[in-house]
């Protein structure tokens, strides 16, 4: 079994509201990771950061990345940093992957002042430019596509990332 799209990008990309929109677009189930590991852990990710720390939350994450990518065959949304493994980049291999991607400005009023982000508790501009930075090549490694969000709706996004998904 294979995911019918994996989404991946920073914070405030539109992962997780554009993957419900293509999912339902496509006729099929969707899953985000971050629902997974919250699920595993019984609570909610700023919590797991709290009491157990980032690194935890990523072998959590990658965890959940790598039963996610064996079990289902809907669009499946990952966290933003879940590209930061290079397990879970190789795993990706071979899968369809859309990098959504999105400048700053846009990214920062997605994500407001990052309410359940722990990353972005603190200085969430600042925080999110590093991030990106830091990972674009990353998100560029593992795409097959790239679909730019900044000022579009995410019906729209969505409609493009089904025709390029067609075969
Ligand atoms: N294309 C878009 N245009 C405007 N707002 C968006 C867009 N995509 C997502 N959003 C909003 O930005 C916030 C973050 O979106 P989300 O899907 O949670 O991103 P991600 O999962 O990539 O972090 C949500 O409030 C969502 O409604
Ligand atoms: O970029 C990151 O490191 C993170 C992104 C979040 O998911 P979204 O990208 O869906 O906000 C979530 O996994 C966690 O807060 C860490
Ligand atoms: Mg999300």
């Amino acid at each position: 079994m294979k995911p019918a799209c994996v989404l991946v990008g920073v914070m405030g990309a539109g992962k997780t509201t554009v993957g419900e929109l293509l999912a339902a677009r496509l006729g099929v189930g969707f899953r985000d990771t971050d629902i997974d590991i919250e699920a595993t852990a019984g609570k909610p990710i700023a919590e797991i950061f709290i009491d157990e720390g980032e690194a935890h939350f990523r072998t959590l994450e990658e965890a959940a990345v790598r039963s996610a990518l064996a079990s289902f065959d809907g669009v499946l949304a990952l966290g933003g940093g879940a590209i930061l493994s290079e397990r879970t980049r190789a795993a990706l291999a071979g899968h369809p992957v859309v990098f959504l991607s999105v400048g700053l400005s846009d990214a920062v009023s997605r994500v407001g002042l990052g309410a359940g982000r722990p990353l972005l508790a603190m200085n969430p501009r600042a925080t999110l430019k590093h991030l990106m930075d830091q990972r674009r090549p990353l998100y560029e490694q593992v795409a097959t596509f790239t679909v730019a969000t900044d000022g579009r709706e995410p019906e729209e996004i969505a409609a493009e990332i089904a025709t390029l998904l067609k075969p």
